[in-house]
């Protein structure tokens, strides 16, 4: 919690209310034309509202991790509604204040998600004056919030029983057990046996454990609180604290991004990757921050590993050795890497050398001899039997007559009564581009745009970066769009996650309507927590777009919800802000590319085979669907079902011995030994 900033000018009755989780909460917002400022301190020495900075700024703790700069005092002095969960009921809210919602824990503050987004308002040309086209909003012409407005009432309704991750399995327990007792492990799995469920858990147990309250820190604080703690430690290393430390990664900047991560080359601080390894261990030595997470990192997550070429492996594993100043195999750091070789193997440009997978790199072996790998076998996606033995031959490579006669069933148009339709998956990006265009302009309704506000933060080197490289690394990096075109009528997916349940990825929609906050609260529309944090600009209108109620996922999200802007990063080698957008966490749908759709569940999708280039791709399509009901496939083929010869060579006798040490247990399991 932190010092609170706000304008008097936006005054604010508060109603006292219960947390968002509960049933509903209620804020009025009131706000005059008056200019004088007052400073609230909810959390400090002596807790009220000043009339001056000094005097709130003496209220702080101190030796609490809330200093607040000038950076963040501006930040606060100019939002006009905070909303916190647990007010203090014994403080003085008479003299207007606000609620605020600063809960380190609260998903606003995790990676990826962040609050006080600035907005744009795409929408207030057009009310102006009707005729005029849309003006495209930029940060010059950025509209203003009007103070001057008189009161606006929101109130929040709670999620209506969003669900939670699900209960891991005996398989996906055993192996946390295993890694949080230290143990490097490699877990693979067909599509849908919940290797990333696995994987969030795993981050989620690391941070529990790591010491409380840390969390937030950046590199350089934590440098400096192991360097405080060394000293007072006599010299020496604390012990305990550095056991959790995680490093999160993925082989791709939208894999990452899904588990809150960067990825493996940022983490690494080695660009590209490209130069030999002397010399990128000379430039991690050199830069203190990347040296330092290199060494004090304990253990080191790698997601969808099937996307990192076996070169990169070796020459990461032996930066390990060489930076950790440790020969053990990856210089002692703990790996946990997951990722199905059946999958999308790395991508390579014809020009470039045959790549190799990560398990044919000298060092896998090393890390992972054979009882540290593991492959889950329940598939939890889909429920069919029929279509989860298909999906498993396909991953090999196989297609009988029979799947083959199955699969062309399929090509038929699927229709839905409440007139959602299904998510094409197609493997070019150009066919992408051009089908979501056409089928927008093919609506008659409004169109809204909204310009994504970029913002450029610093690179590996703590370099400033130009606006330019912030957007092309944004554009490469994340899936959500710098220019997003919607009308009412538009198939939408959601394209952001919450482990607390608020929102989830994948989440398919139609839109129905352009809402300001308080319209959409007086309709009965689903608010998300976050949108308080936007009330700064209330005449803005937000996309609502209806969910299609999910029939198998255990998470949910409320039917009919507003989507206001929020924020994704994308984080240098150093672990700080790179780039950062700030958009609604919207995309069409009505085409999506097998590539970004890896990892992905989808309930209603089409699948057009015609330009399958790659193996993996195919089954990495089919396996998204969850039923055979609602799958459609054009343009099948046997032929276009394809899975790399080397990894079923390499996987082979290894699910084979699976196959037997579990049959082995299942056997003994019943026995009655007595040794
Ligand atoms: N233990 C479990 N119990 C019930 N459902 C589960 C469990 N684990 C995963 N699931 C569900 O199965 C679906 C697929 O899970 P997940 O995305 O983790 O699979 P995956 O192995 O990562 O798939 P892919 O390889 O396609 O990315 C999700 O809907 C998830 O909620």
């Amino acid at each position: 919690m932190s010092v609170q900033l706000m304008p008097k000018s936006k005054r604010i009755s508060r109603v006292p209310s219960p947390p968002y989780h509960s049933h509903s909460s209620k804020l009025t917002t009131k706000l005059s034309g008056k200019r004088t400022k007052y400073y609230g301190v909810k959390i400090g020495r002596i807790p009220g509202v000043y009339k001056t900075w000094e005097e709130a700024e003496v209220q702080k703790f101190v030796g609490k991790a809330q200093v607040h700069t000038s950076a963040s005092r501006k930040l606060l002095k100019g939002r006009s509604l905070v909303v916190d969960q647990d007010l203090d009921e014994d403080f003085d809210f008479s003299a207007d204040f606000v609620k605020v919602d600063l809960d380190p824990h609260s998903d606003f503050l995790k990676p990826g998600v962040k609050p006080y987004a600035p907005f744009v308002d795409v929408d207030r040309d057009r009310r102006q004056s009707p005729d005029k086209k849309p003006r495209k909003v930029t940060s010059k012409n950025k509209a203003r919030t009007d103070v001057s407005e008189s009161v606006t009432t929101i109130t929040v309704e709670s999620a209506p029983a969003l669900g939670s991750e699900p209960v891991l399995s005996f398989q996906q327990q055993q192996i946390l057990e295993r890694i949080l007792a230290g143990e490097n492990f490699f877990f693979t799995g067909s599509a849908g046996t919940g290797k990333s469920v696995l994987l969030r858990a795993i981050i989620r147990e690391f941070n529990k454990r790591r010491t409380k309250g840390n969390l937030k820190q950046t590199p350089e604080e934590r440098v400096e609180e192991k360097w405080r703690n060394y000293v007072a430690n006599g010299g020496k290393p604390t012990e305990g604290e550095d056991r959790w430390t995680l490093g999160v990664t993925a082989s791709t900047g939208m894999a990452a991004i899904n588990i809150g991560g960067s990825t493996v080359h940022s983490w690494a601080g080695i660009g590209l990757g490209q130069f030999p390894v002397d010399r990128l261990v000379n430039n991690i030595r050199s830069n203190n921050v990347t040296r330092d997470r290199w060494q004090s990192t304990h253990a080191l997550v790698i997601d969808e590993i099937s996307m990192i070429d076996g070169k990169l492996f070796d020459k990461l594993e032996e930066i390990a050795r060489k930076v950790r100043n440790n020969n053990k195999p990856f210089g002692g750091l703990q790996l946990i890497v997951s990722g199905d070789f059946f999958q999308l193997p790395p991508v390579a440009k014809p020009e470039d050398p045959p790549f190799k997978f990560a398990f044919e790199a000298k060092s896998w072996s090393k890390c992972f001899p054979r009882e540290n790998m593991m492959a889950l076998t329940r598939v939890f996606r889909q429920k069919e039997d029929v279509f989860v033995r298909l999906l498993e031959s396909m991953r090999k490579g196989h297609v009988s007559m029979e799947d083959t006669k199955l699969l062309r069933t399929c090509n038929r148009v699927v229709e839905y009564t409440d007139g959602v339709e299904a998510v094409g998956l197609y493997p070019s990006k150009n066919e992408v581009e051009t089908i979501n265009r056409q089928r927008l302009a093919a609506l008659n309704t409004p169109l809204q745009e909204y310009l994504a506000h970029d913002a450029p933060g610093v690179n590996s080197k703590g370099y400033d970066i130009s606006q330019a490289d912030a957007t092309a690394i944004l554009d490469k990096n994340t899936i959500w769009v710098k220019e997003l075109s919607l009308k009412v009528g538009a198939l939408v997916m959601l394209v952001t996650v919450s482990h607390n349940t608020e929102m989830m990825t994948d989440s398919i929609g139609k839109i129905t309507d352009f809402m300001t906050l308080s319209e959409a609260s007086s309709s009965g529309v689903y608010l998300p927590p976050r949108a308080a944090q936007v009330n700064a600009a209330p005449h803005v209108k937000w996309p609502v777009v209806e969910f299609v109620p999910s029939k198998y996922a255990t998470n949910r999200i409320a039917t009919k919800t507003i989507i206001p802007q929020m924020c994704v990063d994308v984080l240098n080698a150093m672990g700080t802000v790179e780039a950062e957008r700030h958009q609604i966490p919207l995309i069409l749908a009505w085409a999506l590319t097998i590539h970004k759709s890896q990892g992905q569940t989808i309930e209603r999708v089409k699948i057009d085979l015609n330009k399958i280039f790659v193996q993996g791709q195919t089954y990495v399509a089919i396996s998204r669907a969850v039923s055979l009901e609602n799958l459609e496939i054009r343009n099948f083929a046997a032929h276009k079902v394809m899975a790399h010869q080397r990894v079923i060579a390499w996987a082979a006798p290894f699910e084979q011995e699976q196959a037997e040490d579990e049959h082995w247990d299942e056997l003994l399991k019943d026995a009655d030994f007595d040794f």
